[in-house]
């Protein structure tokens, strides 16, 4: 394989998901703004983002599927021009269905890019970079964070709504350019993609990636990890912490920029221990569920408002279920042949932003219930509304453990089958715990034996 022209197209293709990262979290950092502009309560503006994400979702499969027989290359370019139109038209809106429309637009292109960079990695690179290059592709593309953060709030503060939309929609056309005349699907002399399924075989390959246990432990992984932090860092984080926890914005700012930092840091790991320990993925899975499940117990059962330490701890842990959500899409490239990865990974994919949506539109209905049933004394978002709400989380935590434990069976009882037995990890490290010691022992024997 030819390393740098690899690095080139994966370099082309986390440009376009990094743009496309810009302008999913623009919108939450108009909040205020867009308020104003459409005359819109808050509940009206959170739909903006809820209908966004529903696309999203709604959109995975049928792009998965499309990705496997068109290639990514057109499917990103397409991806970006539906996200540039989609600004385009929030540039100019001032109503709330042309504002709503131009957000389904981001949300529909924004939907066609992650997936078709992430089909790229198995095309360009050899089989043990993969987990690695995986892990780069979703860590590099939170830098697009970074510019919805810095110069489009720069710009909507001093230049006003217009400009600053603008300036994203062209961000995307300069995407489109570079996919178009940089980025190809394939390395040469890689055989070319059959392009010819029909509707029943679109729907066999379907039915297979879905049949296959390993999609499903993907898909549940996902769905698992990256909903908590999703839903902290688009949705309730923010509010939570300046009206619940009263930390003030320039805390909960900061809080959140831990946020970015530490996934953006963890992400490497992951990639290393995926690459290294691929018979350990659904363990370090279950592992961060449950660190998470403790770490929000922790602070929503906190008597009073929780110390800013835990509150960060809090911020970390959920951060880590950005990487660590990856490792669902690494089932999917291992445990499906290549012409179905596409198919695959967008089944996964589903998984975290679904549970995000849900945990999203619960949390807000049962802070509006406690509020509508006096139980909040007026203030919908204190802290003890939130607690309540807020435990939705815990439903949806404790759904995808079991689930992943159950589809592991399954996954572990078809390697079996296939001559590939995995054992159980507190066995090997009990047997690790016992070698160690046996080495301990022979060691101060050996010592013991020098000094008489
Ligand atoms: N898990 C995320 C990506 C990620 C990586 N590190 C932090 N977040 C994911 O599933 N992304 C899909 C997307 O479209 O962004």
């Amino acid at each position: 394989m030819n390393a740098p022209r690899a690095w080139l197209i994966w370099t082309i293709g986390v440009l376009a998901y990094l743009v496309a990262v810009a302008q999913r979290t623009s919108f939450g950092v108009s909040g205020l703004e867009a308020t104003e502009r459409f005359h819109a309560g808050a509940a009206a503006v959170s739909f903006f983002t809820v209908l966004q994400l529903l696309v999203y979702a709604g959109l995975q499969i049928p792009v998965g599927i499309l990705v496997d027989r068109f290639g990514s290359r057109v499917m990103i370019a397409g991806g970006a021009v539906l996200m540039g139109l989609g600004q385009l038209e929030l540039a100019f809106a001032d109503s709330i269905s042309a504002g709503v429309f131009g957000r389904v637009l981001v949300g529909a292109g924004d939907a066609m890019t992650f997936i078709s960079v992430i089909r790229l990695i198995p095309l360009w690179f050899a089989p043990l970079r993969a987990p690695l290059v995986t892990q780069l592709t979703g860590m590099s593309g939170q830098l697009g964070q970074v510019i919805s953060v810095v110069p489009f709030a720069l710009v909507l503060h001093s230049a006003g709504w217009t400009p600053a939309y603008l300036m994203l929609a062209s961000f995307s056309a300069l995407a489109v350019v570079l996919v178009l005349a940089m980025l190809r699907d394939t390395p040469p002399g890689h055989p070319p993609r059959d392009g010819s399924q029909g509707l029943r075989a679109t729907g066999v390959s379907l039915a297979r990636a879905w049949r296959q246990p390993g999609t499903r432990l993907g898909l549940w992984s996902h769905f698992t990890v990256q909903f908590c932090g999703t839903v902290f860092a688009m949705s309730w984080g923010y509010p939570f912490l300046v009206s619940a926890q009263g930390t003030g914005p320039g805390v909960a700012s900061a809080l959140m920029g831990l946020y970015v930092l530490v996934g953006m840091v963890a992400g490497p790991f992951f990639g290393s221990f995926v690459a290294k320990h691929p018979m350990r993925r659904s363990a370090m899975v279950l592992l961060i569920s449950a660190a998470t499940a403790l770490t929000w117990a922790a602070v929503l059962a906190w008597p009073g408002k929780a110390p800013l330490w835990l509150l960060a701890l809090l911020a970390a842990v959920l951060a880590v279920g950005g990487p660590s959500s990856m490792i669902g899409f690494d089932f999917a490239r291992t445990f499906n042949p290549q012409h179905r990865i596409g198919t695959a990974t967008g089944i996964v994919n589903v998984g975290g932003f679904v549970a995000a949506l849900l945990t999203i539109y619960l949390v807000g209905l049962v802070l509006d219930l406690l509020n509508a049933s006096g139980f909040s004394g007026g203030n919908l978002y204190g802290l003890d509304p939130f607690r309540i709400a807020l435990s939705v989380q815990f439903v949806f935590l404790l759904l995808g453990g079991v689930l992943i434990v159950l589809v592991r069976r399954k996954v572990l009882r078809q390697m079996a089958a296939q001559g590939i037995h995995v054992r159980p990890l507190p066995e090997v490290l009990a047997e690790r715990f016992r070698e160690r010691r046996r080495r301990g022992r022979d060691l101060d024997g050996k010592q013991d034996s020098t000094v008489h």
